[in-house]
């Protein structure tokens, strides 16, 4: 990959990764996506099918096949629940961009689409504390924040490549 998004549901990662590749003309690659393509079932009916468990293996293998592709990739929300996938992303040397803002922007987004299982069985005092939990997790393996909140997707995408630029210009001269 040139580059991973992460962040919590609804920060923006599939929106913005989409522009992002487009403007670096680059493939896109979203880890839901591929898990849906995969099993031809939705992360919502594949939750209700094999648990949220059975989402996160297959979300990880995933992961592991297509790091080595070139690309823009979005993953899903709760990508760093796993130890093992939190360690995929801190060896790779893939810069890997954590999307972040207030709760209650992210909340705004989220409440418009109800497709997310995890939002749709949660109360949203449940949903704040499932945010408290996973902050440090995405601060820990992030090479770079973005701060999103108040910016369009598109303001976010060149943000991003901007950084993107500076990251590749950095390493040709640390060669
Ligand atoms: N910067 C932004 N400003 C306003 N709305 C946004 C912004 N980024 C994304 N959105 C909107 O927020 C919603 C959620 O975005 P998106 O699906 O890209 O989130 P995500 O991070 O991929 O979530 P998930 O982890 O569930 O895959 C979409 O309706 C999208 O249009
Ligand atoms: O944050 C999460 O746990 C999730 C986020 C989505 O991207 C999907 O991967 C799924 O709905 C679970
Ligand atoms: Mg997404």
């Amino acid at each position: 990959m040139k580059v991973i998004l992460i962040g919590f549901m609804g920060a923006g990662k599939t929106t913005v990764g989409q522009l992002l590749a487009k403007k670096t003309n680059l493939a896109f690659l979203d880890t839901d996506q591929l898990v849906s393509q995969r099993t031809g079932q939705t992360p919502g009916e594949i939750f209700a099918t094999v648990g949220e468990l059975g989402f996160r293996q297959l979300e990880q293998t995933i992961l592991q096949e297509n790091l080595v592709k070139q690309g823009v990739m979005a993953t899903g929300g709760g990508i760093i629940e796993l130890a093992a996938n939190r360690q995929l992303l801190k060896n790779s040397t893939v810069p890997v961009i954590y999307l972040s803002g207030s709760f209650g922007q992210t909340v705004e987004r989220l409440v418009k689409d109800n497709s997310r299982p995890i939002v749709r069985n949660k109360s949203l005092l449940e949903l704040a504390e499932l945010w408290e939990q996973r902050l440090d997790k995405y601060a820990e393996i992030a090479t770079e924040t973005i701060y999103t909140d108040n910016k369009t997707a598109e303001q976010v995408a060149e943000e991003v490549s901007q950084y993107m630029k500076a990251y590749h210009d950095e390493t040709i001269e640390n060669r």
